[in-house]
């Protein structure tokens, strides 16, 4: 009993330290923000299942940076950090680490040593044209979901382990170990977007990542598949490989520098789970509004007939003669933001911003959700993109899907993060929705299976995905 009251009397007493340290002035210019409780942060005024929604109202209420305490803790979740592989991955990476992994990347996913991969890409686009004339001919609802993410996880695998799964409706048995990489990127995806106790009250910090070191098996799992992959490259390695890689092992392989094995192998993850969740979720948003809006996949489908041919496949080349379907994507990325956020950043300095001050180190959340200070240097920052996307400075009827408005006035709005540390497979995720939403475009006509407009609401999450939803396909 007094063994337990002590416990009580302490964690009363660090409880309050802790809430006054909320409470820390830096002057004038210290970061307003809604009220904090001890402990919980404003995770009350917030909820948990939209907080994108209120955290865009307090940008009118506070202005552009804000201040917004996600329970007591101050730096990365331990979330996070175990998940993302801290100290060998990219993403999370320390400034020092991060400018040699960063070129390390960039470098490999550089088209000209990509050239095989891309025509590996547009074989994957033809088995996502095939799957859905399947389902088209037969009459059977297509689900946007589960299809997209086979197709986008077929093109990062590729991409980085030249593997790919078939699709469900081929009925053939998929590689267990790929099988096993696809359910291991939901099930983080899943814990990430969720977060446990222990990323919010820093109390509770050892044992979550107590709990993730011993019994998540998680990284261990995924670790060992890439580790036998990696392996099996170096035995088949070929001298011709080092013109024309197979992949981005191949491409790492020929730097011919082992003692980084493990960050090569951290980097594969990186970006097998960077890549997928994101691009499919931004598709499946897109064949959405193809079926909710008509007389725009209407548009598209005219723009691209006089340009491609109505017998030809779209490819990369014709992308500069579309600008309606490229004005279709902006705007389906704009009107659902394939992710509310962006990466959590650290400051790596304190910094004074117009009216604002932000601490070095202080990993306060900020939500930024005007484009004037997206240019900043390293501040950390919680880009709120949902905010930009409905900020009524920027957009006239934000809440309007009109792909047109791309075509007369040119406002810049990045889904891929600004700055050093935006993201670095932009170029190739932008080129898998080039080609897939045009292709679809040209060839099935798109609609809701009653007729009817099917659901925009939002879901929150590591990316914000839509309600489950079929569509009807006809081939055009
Ligand atoms: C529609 C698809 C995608 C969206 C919306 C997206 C968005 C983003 C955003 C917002 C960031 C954070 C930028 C920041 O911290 O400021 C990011 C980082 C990153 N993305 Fe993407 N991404 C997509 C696809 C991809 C793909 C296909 C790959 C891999 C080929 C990829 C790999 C990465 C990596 C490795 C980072 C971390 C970069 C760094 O810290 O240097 N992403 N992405």
């Amino acid at each position: 009993m007094t063994i337990l009251a002590i416990i009580l009397v302490l964690f009363i007493i660090y409880s309050y330290f802790n809430y006054l340290s909320k409470f820390k002035s830096f002057g004038r210019k210290s970061l307003k923000g809604p009220f904090p409780l001890p402990l919980v942060g404003n995770f009350h005024q917030l909820g948990t299942t939209r907080p994108h929604i209120p955290m865009t109202k307090y940008h009118q209420q506070y202005g552009p940076i804000y201040r917004i305490w996600m329970g007591d803790v101050y730096t990365d979740t331990e979330t996070f950090k175990y998940y993302s592989n801290h100290d060998s991955n990219l993403m999370f990476s320390k400034e020092e680490d991060w400018v040699e992994r960063r070129d390390l990347v960039a470098g490999a996913l550089k088209k000209s040593k990509m050239k095989h991969i891309y025509e590996l890409l547009d074989g994957q686009v033809d088995k996502l044209m095939s799957c859905m004339s399947y389902h088209a001919k037969a009459g059977i609802a297509f689900t946007p979901k589960s299809n997209l993410q086979r197709f986008t996880i077929n093109s990062m695998l590729r991409l980085v382990l030249n593997q790919e799964l078939p699709y469900e409706y081929q009925d053939i048995e998929a590689d267990e170990s790929m099988i096993l990489i696809l359910n291991q990127i939901d099930k983080v995806s899943l814990e990430f977007g969720t977060g446990k106790l222990g990323d919010y009250v820093d109390i509770l910090r050892v044992p979550l990542r107590l709990y993730y070191n011993l019994f998540d098996k998680t990284l261990p799992t995924v670790r060992s598949i890439m580790d036998q992959e990696y392996q099996q490259h170096l035995d088949t390695f070929k001298q011709e490989y080092k013109e024309s890689p197979r992949d981005l092992i191949d491409v790492f392989i020929n730097n011919n520098d082992e003692s980084k094995r493990s960050i090569y192998i951290s980097m594969c993850w990186d970006l097998l789970f960077a890549g997928t969740d994101t691009t499919s979720v931004s598709m499946e948003w897109s064949m959405m509004l193809m079926a909710n809006y008509p007389q725009f996949q209407e548009m598209a489908y005219q723009e691209l007939v006089s340009v491609v041919g109505k017998d030809n496949n779209v490819t990369l080349s014709h992308r500069s003669q579309t600008p309606f379907i490229n004005a279709f994507i902006k705007e389906s990325n704009r009107k659902c933001a394939p992710g509310a956020y962006g990466v959590p950043r650290v400051s790596s300095k304190d910094l004074e911003i117009d009216d604002y001050f932000i601490p070095k180190g202080v990993c306060i959340h900020f939500i930024i959700v005007t484009l004037l200070l997206l240019t900043t240097h390293t501040v950390t920052t919680l880009i709120n993109y949902h905010g930009i996307t409905r900020n009524p400075k920027y957009w006239d009827n934000p809440e309007t899907f009109d792909p047109t408005r791309h075509l007369t006035k040119h406002q810049e709005f990045q889904i891929w993060g600004y700055g050093a540390r935006n993201c670095v497979g932009q170029f190739f995720a932008s080129d898998i929705l080039y080609l897939t939403i045009s292709n679809i475009l040209l060839k099935f006509k798109v609609s809701s299976i009653d007729g009817g407009l099917i659901d925009e609401h939002d879901n929150w999450g590591l990316t914000l995905h839509p309600n489950p939803f079929k569509i009807k396909l006809a081939i055009r």
